[in-house]
């Protein structure tokens, strides 16, 4: 059985779907990356997930258990953890707060504060400081292991290298390795193609609000999903590539 099941969802902004029609299936221990232009819905679906905005439509189940009219949360302390775009952290707290405030709805599990401090060395440290006070990829790293301090069962991250250093992308991401290859399921929202591919098992692609490619992620060519994102047919999409700047 898979461990996320979303089925014919839809999400509204208002009259605009934003995310319309949307079915996939996640498995436990698998790394799924969610890829698409600006406003094709990723970050809209990923928020219905974490129970953050109600679908008009469709049901998103856990493990077999439909959480749709589930809060928040519960949906936290069901194992579902977002790690939303702009990170949200609480800038007055310190990072040990910001850490601590997640265990308010924690399940049993492995991470911790030292858990995650061995995960994100940057962070060794810095748990007195102000998370307001950090910089951009510090803040990320605080973010991502908040949502750790939960133990959940599906990780999301929306767009973690965003407006961050190429370098610390780089940092982050090889933290992130070391949590991927530890078993957890993952959703990511990567812009950046070639990374997208490189550490997630299957890859996701929308457009307009729908899925309009899902392919395991040794399986489909980097063109195949260009063309996917952009909504082109093949030739059309090669044009594009090729006009300068
Ligand atoms: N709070 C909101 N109110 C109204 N419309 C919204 C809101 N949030 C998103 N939208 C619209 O919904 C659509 C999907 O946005 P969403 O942020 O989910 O896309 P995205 O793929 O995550 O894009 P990005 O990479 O820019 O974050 C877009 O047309 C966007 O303008």
């Amino acid at each position: 059985m898979s461990l996320l099941s979303v089925e014919n969802l839809e999400v509204r902004h208002g009259l605009l779907r934003a995310v319309r029609e949307v079915s996939f299936a996640v498995d436990e221990g698998e790394v799924v990356a969610v890829v698409g232009a600006n406003g094709a819905g990723k970050s809209t679906l990923m928020r219905a997930v974490a129970g953050a905005h109600q679908p008009a439509e469709g049901r998103i189940g856990l493990d077999g258990v439909d959480v749709t009219a589930r809060r928040a949360h519960d949906r936290v302390a069901a194992g579902i953890a977002l790690v939303p775009e702009g990170r949200r952290l609480f800038a007055d707290l310190t990072v040990e707060e910001n850490l601590l405030v997640a265990t308010r709805v924690r399940r049993p599990g492995p991470w911790d504060l030292a858990a995650v401090v061995a995960a994100f060395p940057l962070l060794d440290g810095l748990l007195k400081r102000r998370a307001g006070n950090l910089s951009g990829g510090e803040q990320q790293a605080v973010a991502i292991g908040r949502a750790l301090m939960t133990n959940p069962r599906l990780l999301m991250l929306d767009e973690v290298s965003l407006g961050l250093a190429p370098i610390m992308v780089d940092t982050l991401y090889d933290s992130l390795g070391t949590i991927l290859s530890g078993g957890t399921t993952v959703l990511l929202v990567e812009q950046d193609l070639g990374r997208a591919l490189g550490v997630a098992r299957r890859v996701l692609c929308m457009l307009e609000g729908r899925v309009v490619l899902d392919e395991p992620a040794d399986e489909v060519t980097r063109e195949q999903v260009v063309e996917a994102y952009f909504g082109l047919s093949r030739a059309a999409a090669a044009t594009v590539q090729e006009e300068p700047a």
